[in-house]
C-alpha cells in the first residue's frame, strides 16, 4: 500500500523531533501501522531553518495554506501553537478533508468543541496526544485503557517547565530566573513562557483531560489558575519540615455531593511520600482515580522534542490505521460519543473541598494563636497541625504554620478575611491548598 502523506506545520521543537524521530523509526513504525508513514511537504515561516532540517527529503514553502490545498496530503499535523493562526488552519484543514494531528492544547482547550464538531462534521479525525503531558499517553489511558469506569478524580503535574523550576529551586537553591532561561533553553517552556509560570498551560490541560473524563465540554473560561510567581522559598521550606512537597497541580474532580465538578490549577501541598511528590524536574506524573480499577499513576516525559514527538506519531499511526474505518466507529474525540456528552456545571471556588496550609506572620504575643483558632472554628474549620517558628524579621514576630482539614474554600475565605484585619497579624497570610491525594 502507498505510504500515507503527511504535511507539517511549523517544525520548531516539536516539529523537528517528530521529523527525527519518524525517520530513525520509520521501519518499525511502518511495521506497526501497516504502511509507511511520510513527511512529505513542511511549511514554516523560517524557511532555511526547516531546509536545514529536512534536506532534500520534502517540499518546504512559508505559507501553511499550500500545505492543506494540497490534494496528495491525507493528514495535516499543526506544531505551530497559539490561539490564532493555528486555529484557521486547523479549521480549514478540517474543512479540506484532511485528518488533523495538533499539540496544541491551548488551541484545544478554548476552541475544541468548535474543531470537534467540525471534524466530526466531514468525518475526519483530530488527534492530540501530545497536547496533554506529551510523550505520556496519558489521552489514550483516559479515552480507551479507563473506558469501563467512573473516573472520580485526576491530580496531575502537567508542566514540565514550572516542575523543573520548583525541583531546581528546591534541590539546588537556584533563583526562579536562572531556572526558567535553562528550562527555556533545554525548548521545555512555551513561546510565552507565562503561559508556564502562570498555570494557563496546565490549566489548558487539566481542561481537556476533564472533558475527557466526565463527558462535558471543554471549558477553559471556568478553570481556576493560579502558577508559581507568588510561592515563596519559606513556605517550600516549612512544607517540607512538616513532611510535605509543593507541586503545581491540575486538578479535575467529580463532585457527586453537589452534582459539579472541580477543575483548578494552583501550587499544592502534597504528602512528601507519595510517589507524585516525588516527580522531578521536566517529568510528568497524572494520577487517576477511578471506581473500578482504583489508582492508576501515569508517568513520563511531558516535553521536549522527541518525547512530544513520540506522542504525535503514535496519533499518525492511529489515524493510519483507522482513515478507512467507519467515522462512527472510532473512537469519539472526547471519550463519550456526542450524544452522551453532559453538562455537568463546573464549581466555582468557593465551593471546592480541599485542606489548607496557612502561614500567617504575627506579633510574638499571649493570646494571638487562640483569636487566630477562634476564628478558624466560627467558620467550621478544624485544625490538623500547628508549627511556630520565629520569623526571619527577629524576636517580636513569629511565624504561625497552621494546617487545616478538608473544608469548603468559601468558608476559608472568609476566615482569612477576619484573620488579615487582626491587629496582631503584621503581613499578607500565606493561604495554600493541601491535598492528601488518598
Ligand atoms: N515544546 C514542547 O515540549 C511541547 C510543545 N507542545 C506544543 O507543540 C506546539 C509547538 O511547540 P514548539 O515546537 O515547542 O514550538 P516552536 O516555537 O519551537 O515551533 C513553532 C514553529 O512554528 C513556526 N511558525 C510560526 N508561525 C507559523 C505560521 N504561521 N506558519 C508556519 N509556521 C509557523 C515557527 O517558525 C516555529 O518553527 C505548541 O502548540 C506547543 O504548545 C506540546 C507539548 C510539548
Ligand atoms: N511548556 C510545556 C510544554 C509541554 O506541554 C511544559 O513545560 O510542560
Ligand atoms: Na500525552
Amino acid at each position: 500500500m502507498n505510504s500515507i502523506k503527511v504535511g507539517l506545520l511549523g517544525i520548531g521543537t516539536v516539529g523537528g523531533g517528530t521529523f527525527q524521530v519518524l525517520r530513525r523509526n520509520q521501519e518499525d513504525i511502518r511495521g506497526r501501522a501497516g504502511r509507511g508513514i511520510e513527511i512529505t511537504m513542511v511549511a514554516d515561516l523560517d524557511v532555511e531553518r526547516a531546509r536545514s532540517i529536512v534536506g532534500d527529503a520534502c517540499t518546504v514553502v512559508s505559507d501553511a495554506r499550500q500545505v492543506i490545498a494540497n490534494p496528495d496530503i491525507d493528514i495535516v499535523v499543526e506544531l505551530i501553537g497559539g490561539y490564532g493562526v493555528a486555529r484557521s488552519l486547523v479549521l480549514e484543514a478540517i474543512a479540506a478533508g484532511k485528518h488533523v494531528v495538533t499539540a496544541n492544547k491551548a488551541l484545544l482547550a478554548v476552541h475544541g468543541s468548535e474543531i470537534f464538531a467540525a471534524a466530526r462534521e466531514k468525518g475526519v479525525m483530530v488527534a492530540f496526544e501530545a497536547a496533554v503531558a506529551g510523550g505520556i499517553p496519558i489521552i489514550k489511558a483516559l479515552r480507551e485503557g479507563l473506558t469501563a469506569n467512573r473516573i472520580e478524580w485526576i491530580a496531575g503535574i502537567i508542566n514540565g517547565t514550572t516542575n523543573f523550576i520548583l525541583s531546581e529551586m528546591r534541590g539546588k537553591g537556584l533563583d526562579f530566573a536562572t531556572v526558567l532561561k535553562e528550562a527555556q533553553r533545554l525548548g521545555y517552556a512555551e513561546a510565552d513562557p507565562t503561559f508556564d509560570i502562570e498555570g494557563v498551560d496546565a490549566a489548558h490541560k487539566a481542561t481537556i483531560m476533564s472533558a475527557i473524563a466526565f463527558g462535558i465540554p471543554v471549558q477553559f473560561d471556568r478553570a481556576h489558575v493560579e502558577g508559581i510567581t507568588q510561592l515563596q522559598a519559606a513556605d517550600i521550606k516549612y512544607a517540607e519540615q512538616l513532611g510535605y512537597r509543593i507541586k503545581l497541580l491540575g486538578i479535575a474532580r467529580r463532585r457527586q455531593d453537589v452534582g459539579g465538578i472541580e477543575l483548578r490549577v494552583h501550587p499544592t501541598l502534597i504528602p512528601a511520600n507519595r510517589l507524585i511528590a516525588n516527580v522531578e524536574g521536566a517529568m510528568n506524573a497524572v494520577l487517576v482515580q477511578a471506581d473500578a480499577v482504583g489508582t492508576t499513576l501515569y508517568y513520563g516525559k511531558g516535553a521536549g522534542a522527541e518525547p512530544t514527538a513520540s506522542a504525535v506519531i503514535a496519533d499518525l499511526v492511529d489515524i493510519t490505521r483507522l482513515a478507512t474505518a467507519d467515522p462512527d466507529h472510532r473512537v469519539p474525540h472526547l471519550a463519550f460519543q456526542p450524544e452522551a456528552m453532559n453538562n455537568t456545571p463546573i464549581l466555582p471556588m468557593d465551593q471546592v473541598q480541599t485542606a489548607f496550609y496557612l502561614r500567617l506572620r504575627v506579633a510574638d504575643q499571649a493570646g494571638v494563636l487562640s483569636r487566630i483558632t477562634t476564628i478558624l472554628a466560627e467558620h467550621q474549620i478544624s485544625i490538623d497541625a500547628v508549627l511556630q517558628r520565629e520569623s526571619a524579621e527577629g524576636e517580636s514576630q513569629t511565624d504561625l504554620i497552621i494546617l487545616t482539614h478538608d473544608t469548603q474554600e468559601g468558608r476559608m475565605t472568609r476566615a482569612l478575611q477576619q484573620m488579615q484585619a487582626l491587629e496582631t497579624v503584621l503581613a499578607p497570610i500565606v493561604a495554600l491548598r493541601k491535598e492528601e491525594l488518598a
